[in-house]
């Protein structure tokens, strides 16, 4: 970490600011929506509404204390938080506590039959099945016959700008796609990045994966190219243990994913097929951490998880959230050394991550002074620009 980490945590209390706006505005929509998407009963419709009414103007609550992850969250901040209000604690743990009781609400963790039913499942289903997927798909054909390095890069950028393809995002961001509107890089450490994998490479790759749908599609892509091309032996995929997030890929999105990729037509079915053998014979594993859902930023990851990075040639993280936790959920001067702030980290590590929020580093002064002059504002937030980010 650089000398002196001094810049301040997010906070969601400061009305009119970007994380005030997720709390206040997009959280009820997020409730609302789910409320919508499922037949629940009265008891389910009943804790909705409550977290409705508590997400506006109430305190944080403990969680029940038959809640199988009690004792985790008491450690993760929740016994110095509860009582306060949502505002006023950083903005990442409220977000993602604002979760874990909207899957308390709908009966996620209990023992009756909402037990385990996804509440975000019908939107990221929509999603696999939607006419972008397929064209997505189709569009591996034109990639055949290319010389590896150019696949291999062109599934890279398939990967970074499928991040730009999340469900809570485009609750408030209308329309949002991987559409013209779309910018360059802000940063861009590909080179580096590429020389870590070079076509005889043995070593393993961690991808951290952020969203389901039409950004793990690429993901999984990327994935079986690198296997492919044997630029990596084995290859482990994190997901998140739960919904998260509205669209956070969990094992059942990958699965969904993989059968999508493996029923398309064309250059699709083959990577299908080689990703399921992959799969299958074990050199893609797939591991779902309590840690990708925790509060916290990743210099506070626990051992096993560190060491799953240690052992990894490369760590990909996905997406802004990946990247939020990766730095510090801070207000970082944005010419900060990415490398300073991941200096923690146990491997070599990359960020792939279209900008939603208005955590950044690593940038050039003559960079944000362009994006500064460039007259939108919301270069940090609209989705609209992306990094490649990369630290040995
Ligand atoms: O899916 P991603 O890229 O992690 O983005 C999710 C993002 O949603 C937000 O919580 C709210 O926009 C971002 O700040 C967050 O980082």
């Amino acid at each position: 970490m650089p000398e002196t980490p001094s810049a301040p945590v997010l906070l969601g209390n400061e009305p009119g600011s970007f994380p005030h706006g997720v709390l206040a505005e997009r959280h009820p929509a997020i409730v609302r929506q789910v409320r919508a998407a499922f037949p629940y009963g009265p008891e389910q419709r009943a804790a909705l509404d409550t977290l409705l009414e508590n997400c506006a103007a109430g305190v944080v609550e403990p969680l029940p204390d038959h809640a199988p992850d009690r004792d985790r969250w008491q450690r993760w901040g929740l016994a110095r938080y509860a009582g306060r209000s949502w505002f006023d604690v950083p903005w990442l743990w409220s977000e993602s506590y604002f979760y874990r009781r909207l899957l308390e609400a709908v009966g996620h963790f209990g023992t009756g039959p909402w037990q385990g039913i996804d509440p975000f499942r019908p939107a990221k289903l929509a999603e696999l099945d939607a006419p972008e997927t397929g064209r997505e798909l189709d569009a591996l054909d034109a990639l055949e016959g290319r010389p590896a390095d150019e696949r291999a890069r062109a599934l890279l950028h398939g990967s970074l700008w499928g991040n730009r393809a999340d469900l809570g995002f485009r609750l408030s961001a209308a329309g949002a796609g991987a559409g013209p509107d779309t910018q360059g890089l802000v940063a861009d450490d590909s080179d580096a990045l590429w020389a870590l994998l070079p076509p005889s490479g043995t070593g393993t790759l961690c991808l951290v994966a952020d969203n389901a749908g039409r950004e793990l599609v690429p993901d999984l892509l990327l994935v079986t190219e690198l296997l492919a091309q044997e630029r990596i032996a084995r290859a482990v995929l994190h997901v998140k243990p739960y919904p998260y997030y509205v669209s956070d890929a969990t094992t059942a999105d990958v699965v969904d994913a993989v059968r999508r990729i493996r029923a398309a037509d064309g250059a699709a079915a083959d990577h299908g097929r080689r990703l399921w053998a992959a799969l299958t014979d074990g050199r893609l594993t797939i591991r779902a951490h309590p840690f990708s859902c925790a509060p916290l930023p990743y210099a506070e990851m626990p051992g096993d998880l560190r060491e799953d990075f240690a052992r990894a040639a490369l760590t990909v993280l996905k997406g802004d959230l990946n990247y939020r936790r990766l730095v510090g959920d801070r207000l970082w001067p944005p010419t900060t050394a990415f490398a300073d702030v991941t200096a923690y980290f146990p491997g070599p590590v990359a960020a792939l991550r279209t900008l939603k929020s208005d955590v950044i580093t690593g940038l050039a002064p003559d960079t944000v002074a362009a994006l500064d002059d460039g007259g939108a504002g919301t270069w940090r937030t609209g989705g609209t620009h992306a990094l490649i980010q990369f630290a040995p």
